[in-house]
Protein backbone atom coordinates (compact mmCIF):
# COMPACT_ATOMS: atom_id res chain seq x y z
CA UNK A 1 0.00 0.00 0.00
CA UNK A 2 1.20 3.68 -0.49
CA UNK A 3 0.70 6.65 1.52
CA UNK A 4 -0.73 9.17 -0.32
CA UNK A 5 1.74 12.10 0.33
CA UNK A 6 0.88 15.25 1.58
CA UNK A 7 0.53 18.36 -0.67
CA UNK A 8 2.49 21.49 0.06
CA UNK A 9 -0.28 23.84 -1.77
CA UNK A 10 -2.73 23.11 0.81
CA UNK A 11 -2.19 23.54 4.79
CA UNK A 12 -1.62 20.49 6.77
CA UNK A 13 -4.30 21.04 8.75
CA UNK A 14 -7.01 21.42 6.10
CA UNK A 15 -5.45 18.35 3.83
CA UNK A 16 -7.48 15.67 5.61
CA UNK A 17 -10.54 17.57 5.33
CA UNK A 18 -10.45 18.01 1.24
CA UNK A 19 -8.11 16.27 -0.36
CA UNK A 20 -9.05 12.10 -1.81
CA UNK A 21 -11.95 12.22 0.62
CA UNK A 22 -13.35 9.09 -1.25
CA UNK A 23 -10.09 7.81 -2.08
CA UNK A 24 -9.45 4.41 0.46
CA UNK A 25 -6.01 4.12 -1.02
CA UNK A 26 -3.70 4.22 -3.97
CA UNK A 27 -0.85 1.40 -5.18
CA UNK A 28 2.06 1.88 -7.29
CA UNK A 29 0.69 0.81 -11.13
CA UNK A 30 3.70 -0.68 -13.06
CA UNK A 31 5.09 1.47 -15.87
CA UNK A 32 4.21 0.81 -19.40
CA UNK A 33 8.28 0.38 -20.29
CA UNK A 34 8.68 -1.59 -17.36
CA UNK A 35 5.93 -4.35 -18.75
CA UNK A 36 7.44 -3.79 -22.18
CA UNK A 37 10.59 -4.70 -20.97
CA UNK A 38 9.50 -7.71 -19.24
CA UNK A 39 7.21 -8.92 -21.65
CA UNK A 40 8.48 -8.16 -25.10
CA UNK A 41 7.46 -8.15 -28.75
CA UNK A 42 9.91 -9.68 -30.22
CA UNK A 43 11.03 -8.28 -34.20
CA UNK A 44 9.04 -11.12 -35.72
CA UNK A 45 5.60 -10.47 -33.47
CA UNK A 46 6.05 -7.11 -34.06
CA UNK A 47 5.23 -8.15 -37.97
CA UNK A 48 2.94 -10.29 -37.32
CA UNK A 49 1.32 -7.12 -35.42
CA UNK A 50 1.53 -4.34 -38.94
CA UNK A 51 0.73 -7.33 -41.06
CA UNK A 52 -2.51 -7.97 -39.41
CA UNK A 53 -3.19 -4.11 -39.28
CA UNK A 54 -2.76 -3.88 -42.77
CA UNK A 55 -4.97 -6.95 -43.54
CA UNK A 56 -7.93 -5.62 -41.81
CA UNK A 57 -7.13 -2.13 -43.16
CA UNK A 58 -7.14 -3.83 -46.57
CA UNK A 59 -10.74 -5.11 -46.17
CA UNK A 60 -12.02 -2.46 -44.53
CA UNK A 61 -10.83 -0.35 -47.77
CA UNK A 62 -12.12 -3.41 -50.30
CA UNK A 63 -8.21 -4.11 -51.60
CA UNK A 64 -9.00 -7.73 -50.03
CA UNK A 65 -12.45 -8.61 -50.79
CA UNK A 66 -12.39 -11.35 -48.24
CA UNK A 67 -14.95 -10.74 -44.95
CA UNK A 68 -12.60 -9.86 -41.42
CA UNK A 69 -13.99 -12.28 -38.95
CA UNK A 70 -13.84 -10.82 -34.92
CA UNK A 71 -14.18 -14.22 -33.13
CA UNK A 72 -13.42 -14.92 -29.36
CA UNK A 73 -14.92 -14.86 -26.00
CA UNK A 74 -17.14 -12.22 -25.16
CA UNK A 75 -13.83 -11.73 -22.28
CA UNK A 76 -10.96 -13.63 -20.97
CA UNK A 77 -10.94 -14.49 -17.40
CA UNK A 78 -8.75 -17.67 -17.68
CA UNK A 79 -5.81 -17.31 -19.81
CA UNK A 80 -5.09 -21.11 -19.78
CA UNK A 81 -8.60 -21.88 -21.59
CA UNK A 82 -8.14 -18.43 -23.91
CA UNK A 83 -4.99 -19.79 -25.30
CA UNK A 84 -6.85 -23.67 -25.96
CA UNK A 85 -9.39 -21.51 -27.33
CA UNK A 86 -6.49 -19.75 -29.76
CA UNK A 87 -4.96 -22.96 -30.70
CA UNK A 88 -8.30 -23.96 -32.44
CA UNK A 89 -8.69 -21.18 -33.65
CA UNK A 90 -5.81 -20.99 -35.86
CA UNK A 91 -5.92 -23.86 -38.27
CA UNK A 92 -9.39 -22.83 -38.59
CA UNK A 93 -8.62 -19.13 -39.51
CA UNK A 94 -5.37 -20.97 -41.67
CA UNK A 95 -8.35 -23.16 -43.89
CA UNK A 96 -10.99 -20.26 -44.24
CA UNK A 97 -8.49 -18.17 -45.03
CA UNK A 98 -9.50 -17.81 -48.53
CA UNK A 99 -12.65 -16.31 -47.66
CA UNK A 100 -11.86 -14.99 -43.82
CA UNK A 101 -9.26 -13.03 -42.61
CA UNK A 102 -9.88 -14.41 -38.48
CA UNK A 103 -9.10 -11.49 -35.62
CA UNK A 104 -9.81 -13.29 -32.24
CA UNK A 105 -11.41 -11.55 -29.17
CA UNK A 106 -9.33 -11.06 -26.63
CA UNK A 107 -11.31 -9.23 -24.75
CA UNK A 108 -9.71 -7.67 -21.06
CA UNK A 109 -11.73 -4.94 -20.13
CA UNK A 110 -15.07 -4.87 -19.79
CA UNK A 111 -18.08 -1.76 -19.63
CA UNK A 112 -20.97 -2.50 -17.40
CA UNK A 113 -23.98 -1.42 -17.60
CA UNK A 114 -24.61 -1.04 -14.02
CA UNK A 115 -21.83 -3.48 -11.92
CA UNK A 116 -20.08 -6.40 -12.42
CA UNK A 117 -16.63 -7.80 -13.18
CA UNK A 118 -14.87 -5.09 -14.75
CA UNK A 119 -12.48 -7.71 -16.83
CA UNK A 120 -9.05 -9.18 -16.63
CA UNK A 121 -6.96 -6.11 -16.13
CA UNK A 122 -8.86 -4.58 -13.62
CA UNK A 123 -9.94 -7.68 -11.58
CA UNK A 124 -7.65 -10.58 -12.51
CA UNK A 125 -8.13 -12.45 -9.20
CA UNK A 126 -12.01 -12.49 -10.05
CA UNK A 127 -12.75 -11.69 -6.68
CA UNK A 128 -12.63 -8.03 -6.89
CA UNK A 129 -9.14 -7.75 -4.80
CA UNK A 130 -8.50 -5.44 -8.43
CA UNK A 131 -4.17 -6.45 -9.05
CA UNK A 132 -4.13 -4.24 -12.29
CA UNK A 133 -0.35 -5.12 -12.28
CA UNK A 134 -1.24 -8.68 -12.48
CA UNK A 135 -4.05 -8.38 -14.78
CA UNK A 136 -1.98 -6.11 -17.15
CA UNK A 137 1.21 -8.28 -17.24
CA UNK A 138 -1.50 -11.81 -17.38
CA UNK A 139 -3.37 -9.85 -20.93
CA UNK A 140 0.31 -8.96 -22.33
CA UNK A 141 1.48 -11.85 -21.65
CA UNK A 142 -1.51 -13.84 -23.10
CA UNK A 143 -1.56 -11.65 -26.11
CA UNK A 144 2.01 -12.86 -27.02
CA UNK A 145 1.25 -16.01 -26.61
CA UNK A 146 -1.54 -15.75 -29.26
CA UNK A 147 0.09 -13.49 -31.86
CA UNK A 148 3.03 -16.08 -31.65
CA UNK A 149 0.18 -18.50 -32.69
CA UNK A 150 0.49 -16.23 -35.77
CA UNK A 151 -3.57 -14.66 -34.94
CA UNK A 152 -3.97 -11.17 -34.95
CA UNK A 153 -6.00 -9.84 -31.83
CA UNK A 154 -8.76 -7.61 -31.47
CA UNK A 155 -9.40 -5.89 -28.06
CA UNK A 156 -11.84 -3.07 -26.75
CA UNK A 157 -10.24 -0.05 -25.49
CA UNK A 158 -12.15 1.09 -22.13
CA UNK A 159 -9.38 2.91 -19.83
CA UNK A 160 -7.86 5.83 -21.47
CA UNK A 161 -4.16 4.37 -19.55
CA UNK A 162 -4.30 0.60 -19.96
CA UNK A 163 -3.50 1.05 -24.05
CA UNK A 164 -0.09 2.28 -23.13
CA UNK A 165 0.88 -1.26 -21.95
CA UNK A 166 -0.94 -3.67 -24.63
CA UNK A 167 -1.91 -1.54 -27.65
CA UNK A 168 1.34 -2.04 -29.54
CA UNK A 169 0.17 -6.64 -30.02
CA UNK A 170 -3.16 -5.44 -30.96
CA UNK A 171 -4.39 -5.78 -34.78
CA UNK A 172 -7.95 -4.55 -34.65
CA UNK A 173 -9.69 -2.06 -31.32
CA UNK A 174 -12.77 -1.54 -30.24
CA UNK A 175 -14.66 1.33 -28.47
CA UNK A 176 -17.50 -0.13 -27.00
CA UNK A 177 -21.34 0.66 -27.18
CA UNK A 178 -21.28 2.30 -23.87
CA UNK A 179 -18.18 4.89 -24.74
CA UNK A 180 -18.71 5.78 -28.35
CA UNK A 181 -20.40 9.01 -27.40
CA UNK A 182 -17.13 9.93 -24.90
CA UNK A 183 -14.66 12.44 -26.26
CA UNK A 184 -11.71 11.04 -24.52
CA UNK A 185 -12.64 7.27 -26.30
CA UNK A 186 -12.78 9.31 -29.66
CA UNK A 187 -9.24 11.32 -29.14
CA UNK A 188 -7.44 7.92 -27.99
CA UNK A 189 -9.01 6.07 -31.06
CA UNK A 190 -7.33 9.02 -33.18
CA UNK A 191 -4.07 8.08 -31.52
CA UNK A 192 -4.22 4.02 -32.13
CA UNK A 193 -2.25 2.38 -34.27
CA UNK A 194 -4.96 0.33 -35.43
CA UNK A 195 -8.38 0.06 -37.12
CA UNK A 196 -10.79 0.39 -34.92
CA UNK A 197 -14.69 -0.29 -34.88
CA UNK A 198 -16.91 2.05 -33.25
CA UNK A 199 -20.28 0.29 -31.82
CA UNK A 200 -23.57 1.89 -32.11
CA UNK A 201 -24.71 3.23 -29.10
CA UNK A 202 -26.77 0.64 -26.64
CA UNK A 203 -30.73 2.76 -27.41
CA UNK A 204 -29.83 2.22 -31.11
CA UNK A 205 -28.21 5.77 -32.21
CA UNK A 206 -26.11 4.57 -34.93
CA UNK A 207 -25.34 8.79 -35.65
CA UNK A 208 -23.27 8.67 -32.70
CA UNK A 209 -21.03 6.05 -33.95
CA UNK A 210 -20.85 7.82 -37.06
CA UNK A 211 -19.67 11.15 -35.17
CA UNK A 212 -17.15 8.91 -33.45
CA UNK A 213 -15.46 7.66 -36.48
CA UNK A 214 -15.33 10.94 -37.95
CA UNK A 215 -13.97 12.78 -34.25
CA UNK A 216 -11.36 9.94 -34.26
CA UNK A 217 -10.14 10.66 -38.11
CA UNK A 218 -8.18 13.83 -37.40
CA UNK A 219 -5.59 14.88 -35.20
CA UNK A 220 -6.08 15.90 -31.22
CA UNK A 221 -4.46 17.26 -28.34
CA UNK A 222 -4.83 15.38 -25.14
CA UNK A 223 -3.43 14.49 -21.29
CA UNK A 224 -2.37 10.56 -20.91
CA UNK A 225 0.73 9.00 -20.26
CA UNK A 226 3.90 8.47 -21.95
CA UNK A 227 6.01 4.91 -22.23
CA UNK A 228 7.65 5.73 -18.78
CA UNK A 229 4.71 6.02 -17.15
CA UNK A 230 4.92 9.96 -16.87
CA UNK A 231 2.27 12.77 -17.12
CA UNK A 232 2.11 13.89 -21.27
CA UNK A 233 0.48 15.78 -23.74
CA UNK A 234 -0.40 13.66 -26.26
CA UNK A 235 -0.74 15.51 -29.98
CA UNK A 236 -2.45 12.75 -32.11
CA UNK A 237 -2.28 12.10 -35.99
CA UNK A 238 -5.71 11.03 -36.90
CA UNK A 239 -6.64 7.50 -37.54
CA UNK A 240 -8.44 7.17 -41.04
CA UNK A 241 -9.13 3.29 -40.41
CA UNK A 242 -12.35 3.82 -38.01
CA UNK A 243 -15.40 1.88 -38.93
CA UNK A 244 -18.66 1.77 -37.60
CA UNK A 245 -20.09 -1.60 -35.64
CA UNK A 246 -23.82 -2.27 -35.96
CA UNK A 247 -24.46 -4.30 -32.76
CA UNK A 248 -27.99 -4.34 -32.13
CA UNK A 249 -29.60 -2.32 -29.03
CA UNK A 250 -32.28 -2.66 -26.48
CA UNK A 251 -35.07 -1.93 -28.50
CA UNK A 252 -34.11 -4.82 -31.15
CA UNK A 253 -31.59 -5.89 -33.94
CA UNK A 254 -30.10 -4.00 -36.36
CA UNK A 255 -28.39 -6.65 -38.94
CA UNK A 256 -30.76 -6.52 -41.45
CA UNK A 257 -30.35 -5.36 -44.96
CA UNK A 258 -32.64 -2.25 -44.66
CA UNK A 259 -30.76 -1.61 -41.58
CA UNK A 260 -27.65 -1.98 -42.82
CA UNK A 261 -28.98 0.28 -45.67
CA UNK A 262 -29.96 2.76 -43.21
CA UNK A 263 -26.44 2.60 -42.23
CA UNK A 264 -25.06 2.90 -45.23
CA UNK A 265 -27.23 6.37 -46.04
CA UNK A 266 -25.47 7.71 -42.68
CA UNK A 267 -22.21 6.93 -43.22
CA UNK A 268 -22.88 8.34 -47.10
CA UNK A 269 -24.09 11.61 -45.55
CA UNK A 270 -21.38 12.14 -43.29
CA UNK A 271 -18.84 11.89 -46.35
CA UNK A 272 -17.45 8.70 -44.94
CA UNK A 273 -16.74 5.41 -46.34
CA UNK A 274 -19.62 2.73 -46.13
CA UNK A 275 -18.22 -0.42 -44.56
CA UNK A 276 -19.97 -2.14 -41.73
CA UNK A 277 -18.88 -4.86 -39.28
CA UNK A 278 -21.83 -6.36 -37.93
CA UNK A 279 -21.71 -7.92 -34.33
CA UNK A 280 -24.14 -11.28 -34.32
CA UNK A 281 -23.97 -10.99 -30.75
CA UNK A 282 -25.42 -8.25 -28.12
CA UNK A 283 -28.52 -6.43 -29.05
CA UNK A 284 -28.68 -8.28 -32.29
CA UNK A 285 -28.72 -11.82 -30.73
CA UNK A 286 -30.64 -10.45 -27.89
CA UNK A 287 -27.61 -11.84 -25.69
CA UNK A 288 -29.35 -15.06 -26.80
CA UNK A 289 -25.83 -17.31 -27.65
CA UNK A 290 -28.67 -19.59 -29.79
CA UNK A 291 -29.23 -16.55 -31.92
CA UNK A 292 -25.68 -15.70 -32.91
CA UNK A 293 -25.80 -18.26 -35.75
CA UNK A 294 -28.77 -17.10 -37.37
CA UNK A 295 -28.23 -13.58 -36.97
CA UNK A 296 -24.60 -14.67 -38.48
CA UNK A 297 -26.30 -16.42 -41.15
CA UNK A 298 -28.87 -13.55 -42.10
CA UNK A 299 -25.44 -11.72 -42.54
CA UNK A 300 -23.76 -14.09 -45.04
CA UNK A 301 -26.72 -14.20 -46.80
CA UNK A 302 -26.47 -10.79 -47.67
CA UNK A 303 -22.85 -11.37 -48.32
CA UNK A 304 -23.68 -14.08 -50.47
CA UNK A 305 -26.38 -11.75 -52.40
CA UNK A 306 -23.97 -9.31 -53.12
CA UNK A 307 -23.78 -6.72 -50.66
CA UNK A 308 -20.16 -5.37 -50.41
CA UNK A 309 -20.89 -2.90 -47.54
CA UNK A 310 -20.57 -5.69 -45.10
CA UNK A 311 -16.57 -6.17 -44.42
CA UNK A 312 -16.90 -7.73 -41.11
CA UNK A 313 -19.00 -10.09 -38.90
CA UNK A 314 -18.31 -10.09 -35.05
CA UNK A 315 -19.14 -13.80 -32.87
CA UNK A 316 -18.51 -13.92 -29.49
CA UNK A 317 -17.60 -18.16 -29.01
CA UNK A 318 -15.70 -19.45 -26.62
CA UNK A 319 -14.77 -23.48 -25.87
CA UNK A 320 -18.02 -24.24 -24.20
CA UNK A 321 -21.50 -22.60 -25.04
CA UNK A 322 -23.63 -20.60 -22.76
CA UNK A 323 -22.50 -18.37 -19.91
CA UNK A 324 -22.08 -18.65 -15.94
CA UNK A 325 -22.43 -16.58 -13.12
CA UNK A 326 -19.22 -15.49 -11.15
CA UNK A 327 -19.88 -17.71 -7.87
CA UNK A 328 -16.76 -17.90 -5.42
CA UNK A 329 -18.66 -20.86 -3.57
CA UNK A 330 -18.37 -22.83 -7.30
CA UNK A 331 -15.79 -23.86 -9.26
CA UNK A 332 -16.49 -22.20 -12.95
CA UNK A 333 -17.09 -24.47 -15.92
CA UNK A 334 -13.70 -24.65 -17.95
CA UNK A 335 -13.65 -22.31 -20.90
CA UNK A 336 -17.15 -20.65 -20.43
CA UNK A 337 -17.76 -17.33 -20.55
CA UNK A 338 -18.86 -15.56 -17.23
CA UNK A 339 -20.11 -12.35 -18.66
CA UNK A 340 -22.47 -12.73 -22.22
CA UNK A 341 -23.47 -16.23 -23.33
CA UNK A 342 -20.97 -17.58 -26.33
CA UNK A 343 -21.43 -19.75 -29.02
CA UNK A 344 -19.49 -23.28 -28.15
CA UNK A 345 -16.42 -24.20 -30.38
CA UNK A 346 -18.75 -26.81 -32.86
CA UNK A 347 -21.13 -24.63 -33.44
CA UNK A 348 -18.48 -21.56 -34.42
CA UNK A 349 -16.59 -23.70 -36.84
CA UNK A 350 -20.03 -23.85 -38.60
CA UNK A 351 -20.62 -20.52 -38.63
CA UNK A 352 -17.25 -19.81 -40.12
CA UNK A 353 -17.54 -21.90 -42.57
CA UNK A 354 -20.91 -20.40 -43.87
CA UNK A 355 -19.71 -17.15 -43.79
CA UNK A 356 -16.63 -18.29 -46.01
CA UNK A 357 -18.60 -19.59 -48.20
CA UNK A 358 -20.99 -16.81 -48.63
CA UNK A 359 -18.04 -15.18 -49.57
CA UNK A 360 -17.10 -17.18 -52.20
CA UNK A 361 -20.58 -16.85 -53.10
CA UNK A 362 -20.19 -12.92 -53.14
CA UNK A 363 -17.35 -13.28 -55.81
CA UNK A 364 -19.13 -16.33 -57.81
O1 LIG B 1 -20.11 -7.61 -23.75
C1 LIG B 1 -20.37 -7.60 -22.57
C2 LIG B 1 -21.55 -6.96 -22.00
O2 LIG B 1 -22.59 -6.91 -22.90
C3 LIG B 1 -21.23 -5.59 -21.52
O3 LIG B 1 -20.03 -5.61 -20.80
C4 LIG B 1 -22.36 -5.08 -20.66
O4 LIG B 1 -22.72 -6.04 -19.77
P1 LIG B 1 -23.79 -5.81 -18.64
O5 LIG B 1 -24.98 -5.15 -19.23
O6 LIG B 1 -24.05 -7.20 -18.14
O7 LIG B 1 -23.14 -4.97 -17.58
C1 LIG C 1 -19.21 -4.81 -24.52
C2 LIG C 1 -19.29 -5.23 -25.75
O1 LIG C 1 -20.17 -4.86 -26.66
P1 LIG C 1 -21.13 -3.60 -26.66
O2 LIG C 1 -20.25 -2.42 -26.39
O3 LIG C 1 -21.70 -3.64 -28.01
O4 LIG C 1 -22.14 -3.82 -25.58
C3 LIG C 1 -18.39 -6.28 -26.26
O5 LIG C 1 -18.28 -6.46 -27.49
O6 LIG C 1 -17.76 -6.93 -25.42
Amino acid sequence: MHTIPQRQSIPQASQAAVVDRRIEKTVPLVTPLALHDELPLSDSLARTVVDGRQAVADVLNGVDDRLLVVVGPCSVHDAKAALEYAERLRPVAERLSDGLLVVMRVYFEKPRSTLGWKGLINDPGLDGSGDVNRGLRTARHLLLQVLELGLPVGCEFLDPITPQYIADLVGWGAIGARTVESQVHRQLSSGLSMPVGMKNRPDGSISTAVDAIKAASVPHVFTGIDHDGAPAILHTRGNPDCHLVLRGSDGGPNYDAESVAGAQELLRKAGLAERVVVDSSHGNSRKDHRRQPVVAGEIGAQVAAGNRAVVGVMLESFLTEGRQDLDPTRELTYGQSITDACMGWETTEAVLENLRDAVVARRG
